[in-house]
């Protein structure tokens, strides 16, 4: 049996300025309410592509289609030109990795542990040789443990491989989560919220992580409220109002495109949805409510 703890993925290599993610005509309907309608979004390689729109505005259902967390109702999702299997694990083992906008650490296993589960989608070794734990069950952890000490190096929490997970401060804690996604080698990382609940320091901090992610080849599309990081680093931004896209440019077009001023600050855009269907909405909302899955 062979161990592959190579960053190599599944999916073809790309030149930078390729599209890893294309995502066409994407819409997800719960019910009766149409969290996200018809959104396209490509994310090239080596970009920094941001995410925004005010609460509700179904960037976290976009995520989840993506990431095979959500069937989408209607549009087609590629990875490097292949579309993406609807199941998350698949989606992983096919290089695109994400953090959850709600921290979801193993928080009674240590941080080198927390990395060691990411890194499940990258190893081969069978049930057998785990239970035998021969030689090669052997080499194929320690090469694992080596790579996951590696990505706590490149996070800056390598003193704290064996802390409790649940013991490590908040922003540690996010830190952790990146690079427990970094572990499964991805081509796409996506962010949601990375910087919810952290200090202007911390922010700072994870800015900083994201480009050297990008210097390593790996594109990021990342969901955040924090418009200051997402201009300061985004290459691109989308924003997503009302389940559509309303629109999508370089930071300076959107900081002065005022439909995107008037979406945050409540007032009617053109082509905005009427009373009607914002009633509808409402509605259906309302209905979905008691049923609504607990992935945020
Ligand atoms: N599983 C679900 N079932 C029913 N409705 C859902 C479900 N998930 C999301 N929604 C609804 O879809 C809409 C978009 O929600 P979503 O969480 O994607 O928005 P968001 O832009 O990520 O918001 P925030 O910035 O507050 O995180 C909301 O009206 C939400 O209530």
């Amino acid at each position: 049996m062979t161990t592959d703890t190579t960053t190599q993925g599944t999916a073809p290599a790309t030149a930078p300025g390729d599209t890893v993610l294309d995502a066409r005509g994407v819409t997800m309907r719960f019910g009766g309410l149409t969290a996200v309608r018809n959104v396209d979004l490509h994310v090239n390689s080596g970009e920094i592509v941001g995410l925004i729109g005010p609460n509700g505005a179904g960037k976290t259902t976009f995520f989840n289609c993506l990431t095979g967390l959500y069937i989408p109702t209607e549009g087609e999702v590629r990875y490097k030109g292949q579309v993406l299997p609807p199941k998350s694990f698949k989606v992983t083992a096919a290089g695109i990795a994400r953090t959850f906008q709600n921290i979801r650490l193993f928080a009674n296993m240590t941080v080198l542990e927390n990395v060691l589960v990411g890194r499940h989608t990258r190893t081969k070794e069978g049930l057998w040789s785990a239970l035998l734990r021969g030689p090669g069950f052997h080499k194929a952890e320690a090469a694992s443990r080596a790579r996951a000490m590696e990505l706590l190096e490149f996070v800056g929490l390598a003193e704290k491989a064996e802390h409790l997970a649940r013991n490590l401060p908040y922003g540690e804690q996010r830190k952790l989560e990146i690079a427990r996604a970094l572990a499964s080698e991805p081509g796409l990382l996506l962010l949601d919220e990375p910087t919810a609940g952290m200090n202007p320091q911390e922010t700072r901090a994870t800015e900083e992580l994201v480009f050297a992610i990008r210097d390593q080849g790996i594109a990021v599309l990342v969901i955040e409220h924090d418009m200051r990081f997402i201009f300061n680093l985004c290459d691109r931004v989308a924003v997503l109002v009302q389940g559509e896209k309303l629109v999508e440019g370089d930071s300076a077009t959107v900081q002065g495109d005022e439909r995107v001023v008037a979406a945050y600050l409540g007032e009617p855009f053109e082509d905005a949805p009427g009373d009607e269907e914002v009633a509808e909405v409402e509605a259906a909302e309302a209905q979905a409510t008691p049923g609504k899955e607990n992935d945020r």
